[in-house]
């Protein structure tokens, strides 16, 4: 099952060539900087841009030959848009209002987004994150084919964002609506997609999960302060002795293989098997050819470095670290690169310390 977009479109000083295909369900996120298109290809596809040419298909429906009315697409803007004079349950009667005939349970929906103690009120006496809740679930309850969010978290301050998040990730792991969602902030994308289009002036110029396309040293994200390893991972045991948690890699991108790469963290209040993503920066990952003795470090991990690329300027270098199915990266200086002679198919140790690894 998959999402497939196609746009071509000219406004008078942009034009739009975007070609993407990403599994569904699952997020996928269009990432990139302001003004490259990300709000055009969701206006095209939702309907509420006429693009000169687009096709979106969606598990062999092609949307884009219906009318927008028809497409049964959800969307969540910015700032919520929200019916000021409704309470918050009048808004969301009005999106079950919207559903195909047949049974929703609307109070799962409201249990999942935690608004149950909000039904009474009116839009005007939430906060934001509130807002965006209530907006998300008015969107849910109308049974979308797809779920369409034009970055819903960049009206809100960061307690607010923080807020909000794990129920966007808790949507994720429950629903079986796709979502294709506008962010241009790193946490975000890292923390909710499953797929990630980068974009860049109108183009595509990456799309793959989203652990692949944040490790690739070829692509703008690994010269940034954002470049490192996106993992999604479990549980595999708390070593309580030394207030560490082991974590294995599941599901990655480099290719297949058997057994998960393990990481140490620290200690996570959450028990054995619960599935969370981890991101490594970059410019933590040290490599070394033999293992150091007594090192502080907890992680040193055997793998195969994949590629490295000279970032323009040639003052740093990205290498690409191939374990397990996973996709470390380490930022190098290209004298490090040329003293341990680093280069593709090389096995080498990926070195960083548990507390480099950020829990998302
Ligand atoms: N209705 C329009 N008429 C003319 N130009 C437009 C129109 N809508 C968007 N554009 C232009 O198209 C380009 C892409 O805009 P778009 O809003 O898709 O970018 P974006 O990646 O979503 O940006 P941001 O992250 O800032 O929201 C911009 O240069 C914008 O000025």
């Amino acid at each position: 099952m998959s999402l497939d977009v196609f746009l071509r479109h000219r406004f008078p000083d942009f034009s739009a060539d975007v070609s993407f295909s990403a599994p569904a369900p699952g997020v996928t996120a269009l990432f990139g900087p302001s003004g490259c298109g990300k709000s055009t290809v969701l206006s095209a596809v939702s309907g509420l841009l006429r693009a000169d040419e687009v096709r979106v298909v969606l598990d062999g429906i092609v949307l884009s030959d219906l009318p927008p009315e028809r497409r049964r697409i959800g969307v969540v803007f910015q700032e919520g848009r929200l019916f000021p004079h409704l309470s918050v349950r009048d808004n969301l009667r009005y999106g079950l209002r919207r559903a195909p005939p047949g049974p929703i349970d609307p109070d799962e929906t409201v249990e999942l987004l935690g608004i149950g103690h909000l039904l009474k009120r009116y839009p005007a006496t939430l906060s934001g994150g509130e807002r965006q809740r209530v907006a998300i679930g008015r969107a849910l309850l109308s049974q979308p084919r797809l779920l369409v969010m034009d970055e819903p978290l960049a009206a809100l301050d960061a307690a607010r964002k923080a807020e909000i998040l794990p129920y966007l990730a808790r949507l994720r792991d429950s629903l079986r609506t796709p979502v294709l969602y506008v962010s241009h902030a790193m946490e975000e994308v890292a923390r909710l997609a499953d797929t990630l289009v980068l974009m860049e002036a109108g183009r595509v110029i990456g799309c793959g999960p989203v652990g692949e396309i944040a490790a690739r040293a070829d692509l703008p994200l690994a010269l940034g302060n954002d470049a490192g390893a996106i993992i999604p991972a479990e549980i595999a045991a708390h070593d309580d002795a030394r207030a560490l948690t082991v974590l294995r890699a599941t599901g990655g991108a480099a290719g297949a293989s058997s057994e998960g790469a393990r990481f140490l963290v620290p200690r996570i209040g959450l028990p054995p098997g619960s599935r969370l993503r981890i991101r490594i920066p970059a410019s933590d990952v040290v490599l070394a050819l033999e293992r150091p003795a007594r090192i502080s470090a907890n992680n040193v991990i055997p793998g195969t470095v994949r590629a490295v690329r000279e970032a323009p300027g040639g003052r740093l270098a990205l290498v690409e670290i191939a374990v397990g199915d996973s996709l470390l990266l380490s930022q190098l200086t290209p004298d490090s690169v040329a003293q341990l002679e680093i280069e593709a198919g090389k096995p080498v140790l990926a070195l960083f310390k548990s507390i480099a690894v950020q829990v998302l």
